[in-house]
């Protein structure tokens, strides 16, 4: 379901790869300060709509709006400038860059210049660089890893890159946040950590969660879209998709990813 009001708009998206059609006929809304799950069994069409969403994927037919405008031809590295950040599942934080500088190429969507010239010494401009390690900084002590700034990621346990890489996309200040599967691999603390993170994150951005990980999907999201097999099979509260039959049953056929109400 989609409302005039909503900040991402997915209208009727169809994405085939040769015979195999990933999406069809996809619809969905995600108003301002909400959170909104997609879920769905592995090969459901999650990564795929994502991959529209930020340009690097054209579908065959369908659009996205963004507040009310259609994203034509949208090249993903321009989408910070538009308000949409997105993490990877393969976090892509910068090796060779300390915690503070990853999180400061995120930040730069409010420099005059980009921090990558910047850290190469072109068109460097000192009050810029100094305004992105002030907002990086406060986005590590927003996230509890401050005291990390100096490292570098490659040493640090995988919870702590993730949360470098989620600090990284919240220091860009986004409107729209889409998280791709934030919880694997965390521990049951910094699971609960990413919960209330993610719930205070409502006063300023929306999100859109792609997630396995169904106890959290169903404590943070306001509304939940199930995927399966490319098509939109339920959409609704996260106690609407716990007792949908429809959504226990699609995910039957994937034994390997727990079912919601499971
Ligand atoms: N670039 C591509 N070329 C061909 N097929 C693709 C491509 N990307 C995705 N697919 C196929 O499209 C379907 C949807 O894949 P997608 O990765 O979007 O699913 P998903 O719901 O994200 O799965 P998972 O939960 O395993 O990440 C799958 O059958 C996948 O093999």
């Amino acid at each position: 379901m989609t409302l005039p009001e909503d900040l991402l708009v997915v209208d009727g998206l169809t994405v085939r790869f040769g015979g195999l059609t990933a999406l069809r006929d996809v619809r969905l809304g995600v108003g301002a300060g909400t959170v909104v799950g997609v879920i769905g069994p592995n090969g459901a069409g999650k990564t795929t709509l994502f991959n529209v969403v930020c340009g690097f994927v054209r579908p065959q037919a369908g659009r996205v709006l963004w507040r009310g405008e259609p994203l034509v031809r949208h090249r993903p590295e321009r989408l910070a400038g538009l308000g949409i950040v997105r993490t990877l599942q393969g976090l892509g934080l910068f090796a060779g860059l300390t915690v503070l500088e990853n999180v400061m190429t995120g930040a730069s969507r409010h420099a005059r210049t980009g921090l990558l010239p910047a850290l190469a010494g072109a068109g460097r401009s000192a009050r810029d660089e100094a305004d992105l390690a002030d907002r990086a900084r406060e986005t590590l002590r927003e996230l509890g890893i401050d005291d990390l700034a100096a490292r570098l990621p490659g040493v640090l346990p995988y919870g702590v890159r993730k949360r470098v890489a989620l600090a990284r996309a919240l220091a860009a200040d986004p409107e729209l946040l889409l998280l791709d599967e934030p919880a694997s691999g965390l521990s049951a603390a910094e699971l609960a950590e990413l919960g209330s993170l993610i719930r205070s994150l409502k006063q300023r951005m929306a999100v859109v969660l792609v997630e396995h990980h169904m106890d959290l999907v169903m404590d943070v999201c306001d509304r939940v879209v199930v995927l399966n097999f490319g098509e939109v099979i339920a959409a609704g509260t996260p106690g609407d998709i716990q007792a949908d039959p429809r959504v226990a049953e699609a995910y039957l056929g994937d034994p390997a990813v727990e079912a919601p109400g499971a």
